[in-house]
């Protein structure tokens, strides 16, 4: 029983997809005691996490995230597990109530339009980047995805490379990924003594690597939040908004009595906005770089549109956005083809409910499959092929499919932060499309080198392209493309010549 549930802990949402095949698309099952649904449609996944929300919005109970449980194995300096700082697995309640609020009132689309113009100078910077150091392109992508946010979350300005808290950031993600999903907490739940083997026991790493988490995701909840406190006496630092400075000011006026709860709840908001943004947005660049290596003619399609619409003596901005709906089209399939949160975030029942004549106990973990609803072939045929003509009609406008409306979650606990997500998205791939030719690497004679791209789940489950690409020597061809472009020719030179002061450059 334990081989098979960690061969579904791998790759969960491929077995829930066969599930789905065979018995419908709710599925229940009672695995080592726990009751969980599968759903494997965007329907019924609307039908139950949004439209019956005030039943299901908890989350499961995780024990590599229960401090009382943790403490058995974690220093009495440290009775926390790290991950826990982190809002998406707080239960449904007061706390995570407030933590919500922190992070929708900075990220609602709103306040999200004021990141644009960021997000493009961020997006310009990869390209510079790319041409620079093409092999480093994963490192790239998470310096961009990171940066917006860090400036609304910190009002923290990162360094277009090698920023020494996005090192923090980086390494505080990596270790405790694997012990996060629900299937993985399931074996912890069932066999809690696998907490308290020895070091050296077949078995334990798991308690190691979480043991090994906790003071970096510690230092990366502290070490950002000491920047703010430390500017804030600063006028400039204050003329600029960020949601930490904002809401320090915010809790000076609060009572003594509420303060500790509130700087609590506003570092626990702060921290999973970071988090959540690291590996998700990062991972989305590199699905699109993979795509469209692999699916050239969709390159040439894309920038067809761009020339058009654009030209090639600018790069493009927001305002271009309306008028190259393949562009978005281009966005949606990437989204869709390889969907990097496979099964989102797991939600939980608050109480006993029934849908459709079926009982859902109190307690019981839902769990809604993403990647089945992106494998739908009555929705999408040939899903497994990157096409975004699917999402243009005969008309060449965009179509009402928009997998925006699904991979981003359901319901109370729906991604806040999908509108700055999918705005990094669009201005990452749109740049990186009208300024260079991404293409398969070539050997000393000229010929491709051959690569079977290889994924593995990280947090919450993600899909990342792997090591194949890093060891290729060069993933994109010449930059053609930058030829009349003065904003990267200057660029690519300032980087040359100055390392680190490439931010000031704008068009
Ligand atoms: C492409 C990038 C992203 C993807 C695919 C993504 C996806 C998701 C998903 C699937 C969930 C779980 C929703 C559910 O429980 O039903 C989630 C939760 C969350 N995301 Fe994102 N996300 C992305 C980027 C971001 C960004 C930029 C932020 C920054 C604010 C963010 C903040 C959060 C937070 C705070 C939660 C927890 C919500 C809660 O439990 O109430 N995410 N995200």
């Amino acid at each position: 029983a334990i081989m098979a549930l960690r061969r579904a802990a791998q790759e969960p949402w491929l077995t829930y997809t066969k599930w789905g095949a065979a018995y419908g698309d709710l599925v229940f099952v009672r695995i080592l005691g726990q009751e969980m649904v599968v759903v494997n449609s965007e329907h019924i996944a609307e039908a139950l996490l949004d439209k019956r929300s005030r039943i299901y919005s908890d989350r499961p109970y995780l024990v590599t995230l229960e401090p009382c449980v943790l403490s058995v194995f974690f220093y009495l300096t440290s009775p926390r597990y790290g991950l826990s700082v982190n809002l998406a697995f707080i239960g449904y309640g007061d706390e995570w109530r407030l933590c919500r609020r922190l992070c929708h009132q900075t990220f609602r689309p709103e306040s999200a339009v004021k990141f644009r113009a960021m997000q493009i100078r961020r997006a310009r910077e990869i390209v510079v980047n790319l041409v620079d150091d093409p092999r480093r392109y994963h490192d790239h992508f998470a310096t961009f995805s990171l940066s917006v946010v860090m400036s609304a979350v910190y009002g923290y300005d990162i360094g277009a490379r090698d920023d020494p808290l996005v090192q923090i950031v980086v390494n505080a993600l990596n270790p405790g990924s694997a012990v996060l999903t629900p299937e993985r907490a399931l074996i912890l739940k069932t066999f809690p003594f696998l907490l308290r083997l020895p070091d050296w026991c077949w078995g334990s790493s798991i308690k190691r690597s979480a043991r090994a988490s906790t003071e970096r995701v510690n230092e990366m909840a502290d070490l950002p939040f000491q920047y703010v406190q430390q500017h804030m006496t600063y006028s400039s630092f204050l003329a600029q908004s960020s949601m930490v400075a904002e809401n320090l000011r915010r809790m000076e006026t609060q009572e003594e009595a509420s303060k500790p709860a509130f700087e609590n709840a506003l570092k626990k908001a702060s921290t999973t906005a970071i988090s959540a943004s690291c590996e998700t947005t990062s991972a989305i660049l590199m699905v699109f770089v993979l795509a469209v290596v692999l699916y050239p003619d969709v390159q040439k399609r894309a920038q067809a549109e761009i020339d058009s619409v654009v030209g090639r003596e600018r790069l493009p901005t927001f305002e271009d956005r309306v008028s190259l709906p393949y562009i978005d089209a281009v966005v949606r399939e990437t989204f869709r083809w390889q969907p990097v949160s496979p099964l989102g975030v797991s939600h939980a029942t608050s109480s006993d409910d029934v849908y459709d004549g079926y009982f859902i106990p109190k307690g019981a973990i839902i769990t809604y499959n993403t990647w089945g609803i992106t494998r739908n072939e009555k929705r999408y045929t040939d899903a497994s092929r990157f096409i975004p003509e699917r999402f243009i009609d005969v008309n060449g406008a965009l179509t009402d499919d928009d997998p925006a409306q699904y991979i981003f979650g359901f319901g109370r606990r729906v991604c806040p932060g999908r509108y700055t997500a999918d705005a990094s998205a669009w201005s990452a791939i749109v740049t990186m499309l009208a300024a260079l030719d991404i293409s398969s690497a070539k050997d000393d004679q000229g010929k491709v080198i051959s690569f079977t791209p290889t994924f593995i789940t990280g947090l919450l489950s993600c899909y990342l392209p792997l090591q194949d690409f890093s060891t290729v020597p060069h993933l994109f061809g010449p930059c053609k493309r930058l030829e009349n472009c003065r904003v990267l020719k200057e660029g690519v030179m300032t980087v040359w010549l100055f390392r680190g002061l490439i931010g000031a450059l704008e068009e």
